[in-house]
């Protein structure tokens, strides 16, 4: 509805170019009936009688006819390039900021493939409607409904019998119609799945080399491609069939034509001029209806891109501008989650009655178990949502009253994926900030700890991002995004697990960081790293989308509430600066069920069997169904626990992270693993192998049978 309302107006804006292509076409199809017409003249009143004045006469207004017809022509594609030309400027831009206003939940339903294609094929096609097909329907319509008159008015009885043939070649496509839209559709469809295939293809390339998923994506895309040529066929044999059924009525119709034609002559019922002018024209005629049903097709085609697009225009952001926004000021006070509750879906709750205070200048953390909201809580913060009750508010002013920009402007967040642009490193740290000096640029970098490494690079500040920043590793992307954070000066920095990715010793450097921007900044940073969280000046515990303890950290500790049980998990363990080599305390052992209970030199011994592995984003700690012999312990990282589930595929069921232990069983028998286990960043864990642990069951025969017997309670 949009898209029709846009392109109206859009001929209500240029009338003056809208009534000139109107007149231009009429002028057009005027003439071109009129040619064939005057043949009822000059056969009976100039040729037959041999009248040479008629004859010079009639040949002089169609001189006088035809110039005026191809001025009008020239005039006709002028005006049409204005309209359509302004028309299809008009739907880009509309279309692209459309995209831009959206909010999130809008590009977790569309895929980026599908979105791509409405942008390049269904516009192209909709710049085809708007330039050719719709132009030349209204031509050729225009064209039959005038020929058909004066046909009427030469012979009604012949008129008769071509309108009953035009109408059936009209009507027979129509009878295809359904089907070749199913067909376009169809084929759309999989056209917009193929994309998605090759951008992941091109995206994931590193993942799909590294995992060995070749053949995995080959069979995918050749099956994309193989619904591709089904469809394809289905589709060109439905429009050929659409084109040819016309044609053959055509031919049928001029057999008839001249047959009947021939009849009233003999019957001096029709003279040989109105026979001449009927049946030129009636090719005329016949020609514009052929068109027409040639029009048919295209207009189906883009008639499905103008739905496609439009579909798009009308989704309107979930998360509105206000109508009369207010500014934020530069000195923002308290940001407040005030009783917030909020679902990703209507059926869906993460967030339950969560209120909090983050006062101005603090650095507050946010901490709890994976998946108990920490993220989301700092999504609602920047605004990419909207609770479902309650407020987040900024100085008392709830953030749906303030303007975008202003709330843009003062609130940074920094996540875990960092997207960086395809052009130079300095282009993507000043954005828009054109007055931005080189030394603001290095001070940023070198508090976010980056500067050396672009220094190293051949073309340092000017050096280009290819593939969105895919060469860079994890870790220089991350910093890189806190460079480009701290460049925009906010009020309020949320930081989404920014060392996740960085090695020990940038992650303290990191660390140092956010403690020299309190103050100055307000902060707040999720983090499952405890020791990050311990320096907060106020610590938020969420479980399960609830806030369940908040202090600080000594206050937190003193409690020995949840925040204690996740420190205990988290220490107890040595790890190196480079990340690459880790121990396990006798103390920390004791905490799992199987070891505890034991002397303290027993556990100092059993600790020294536990070997250092890292792992790559990507790479697989275990995989699905291979025997394993080892048990793992992780001491830093992100790990996610996958398993193949019928008809849906590998999924996610739960993720690991430090401190986290897995694969006991493997210390006892030789049975497949029932899940994969992949890094989702580069990790530390400690592993013991079953070797090993029968050698320490030997001595401590206890361990073994807590752990037979915890396995039991668990099957
Ligand atoms: N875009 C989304 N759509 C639907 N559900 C989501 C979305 N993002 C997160 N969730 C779900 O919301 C819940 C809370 O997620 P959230 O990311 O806030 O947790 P978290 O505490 O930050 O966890 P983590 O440390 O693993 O990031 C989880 O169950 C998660 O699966």
């Amino acid at each position: 509805m949009q898209l029709t309302t846009m392109i109206l107006s859009q001929l209500w804006k240029h009338k003056l170019w809208t009534v000139l292509f109107l007149l231009a076409l009429v002028l057009e199809v005027a003439y071109a009936v009129a040619a064939p017409y005057s043949l009822k003249f000059i056969m009976d009143e100039a040729l037959i009688p041999r009248n040479m004045e008629v004859f010079l006469l009639i040949l002089g207004i169609l001189l006088i006819g035809g110039t005026i017809s191809v001025v009008a022509n020239l005039l006709g594609d002028y005006s049409l390039g204005i309209l359509s030309g302004n028309t299809i400027r008009t739907l880009r831009a509309k279309l692209f900021s459309h995209l831009q206003k959206q909010s999130l939940p809008f590009f977790q339903q569309y895929r980026i493939g599908d979105l791509t294609t409405r942008f390049s094929s269904d516009m192209s096609s909709i710049e085809g409607l708007v330039r050719l097909t719709s132009p030349s329907l209204l031509k050729e319509s225009f064209s039959v409904v005038l020929g058909l008159t004066a046909l009427f008015l030469l012979e009604w009885r012949l008129a008769l019998a071509l309108l009953a043939a035009s109408l059936l070649m009209m009507l027979a496509p129509k009878l295809l119609q359904k089907r070749a839209e199913a067909a376009t559709i169809a084929y759309r469809d999989a056209q917009a799945g193929f994309s998605n295939t090759v951008d992941e293809m091109i995206k994931g390339h590193r993942t799909i080399k590294g995992l060995h998923q070749q053949e995995r994506f080959t069979t995918r895309g050749g099956s994309d491609i193989k619904g591709l040529f089904t469809l394809g066929f289905r589709l060109h044999m439905t429009s050929s069939l659409m084109e040819r059924i016309p044609l053959a009525i055509m031919l049928l119709t001029n057999g008839g034509l001249i047959g009947l034609g021939g009849y009233l002559i003999f019957r001096e019922m029709m003279s040989i001029g109105d026979f001449m002018a009927f049946f030129t024209l009636s090719l005329t005629v016949a020609q514009g209806g052929a068109n027409l049903s040639y029009l048919i097709p295209d207009f189906i085609d883009s008639g499905v891109s103008f739905r496609r697009v439009g579909e798009v225009l009308e989704v309107e952001p979930t998360v509105p501008e206000a109508g009369n926004a207010k500014t934020l000021q530069q000195e923002v006070g308290t940001f407040r989650l005030n009783q917030v509750t909020f679902g990703y879906s209507d059926t869906t709750t993460q967030l339950r009655n969560v209120s909090l205070d983050i006062p101005s200048g603090s650095y507050v953390a946010f901490v709890g178990s994976s998946g108990s909201g920490k993220s989301t809580a700092l999504q609602l913060l920047a605004r990419f949502y909207d609770p479902r009750e309650g407020a987040v508010m900024a100085d008392n002013l709830d953030l749906r009253t303030i303007s975008e920009v202003s709330l843009r402007r003062y609130v940074t967040l920094v996540t875990q994926e960092t997207f960086l642009f395809n052009t130079t490193i300095r282009d993507n740290l000043v954005l828009d900030q054109s007055g931005l000096t080189d030394e603001e640029l290095r001070v940023a970098a070198e508090k976010a700890k980056i500067h050396a490494v672009i220094e190293r690079w051949p073309d340092g500040y000017d050096t280009k991002v290819h593939h969105e920043g895919g060469t860079l590793s994890g870790g220089e992307r991350q910093r890189l995004a806190i460079a480009r954070a701290l460049l925009r000066k906010p009020r309020l920095l949320l930081l989404d697990e920014v060392t996740s990715a960085l090695d020990p010793a940038t992650e303290a450097d990191i660390n140092k960081l956010l403690l020299e921007l309190r103050g100055a900044h307000t902060l707040v940073s999720v983090t499952h790293r405890l020791d990050s969280a311990a320096q907060a000046d106020l610590i938020f515990v969420f479980d399960q989308g609830v806030v369940v303890e908040s202090g600080s950290h000594p206050e937190l500790m003193e409690r020995g509430g949840v925040y204690r049980g996740l420190w205990d998990k988290q220490h107890g363990f040595r790890l190196s600066e480079d990340g690459r080599h880790a121990a396990v305390q006798g103390e920390r052992l004791s905490k799992l069920a199987f070891f505890s209970g034991l002397e303290s030199d027993a556990l100092e011994e059993i600790a020294a069997h536990f070997a250092t592995e890292t792992f790559k984003a990507g790479e697989d700690v275990v995989t699905e169904g291979e025997e394993g012999d080892k048990f793992y312990i992780i001491v830093r990282g992100r790990f996610e626990v996958r398993k193949e589930i019928e008809g849906q595929g590998e999924i996610t069921v739960a993720v690991l992270q430090d401190g986290d232990h897995f694969g006991e069983i493997a210390l006892l028998r030789d049975i497949p693993r029932t899940a994969t286990v992949r890094a989702s960043a580069s990790g530390t864990v400690l592993s013991m192998n079953r070797e090993s642990f029968l050698g320490i069951t030997a001595r401590y025969p206890q361990i073994r049978s807590v752990l037979e017997q915890s396995l039991l309670e668990r099957s």
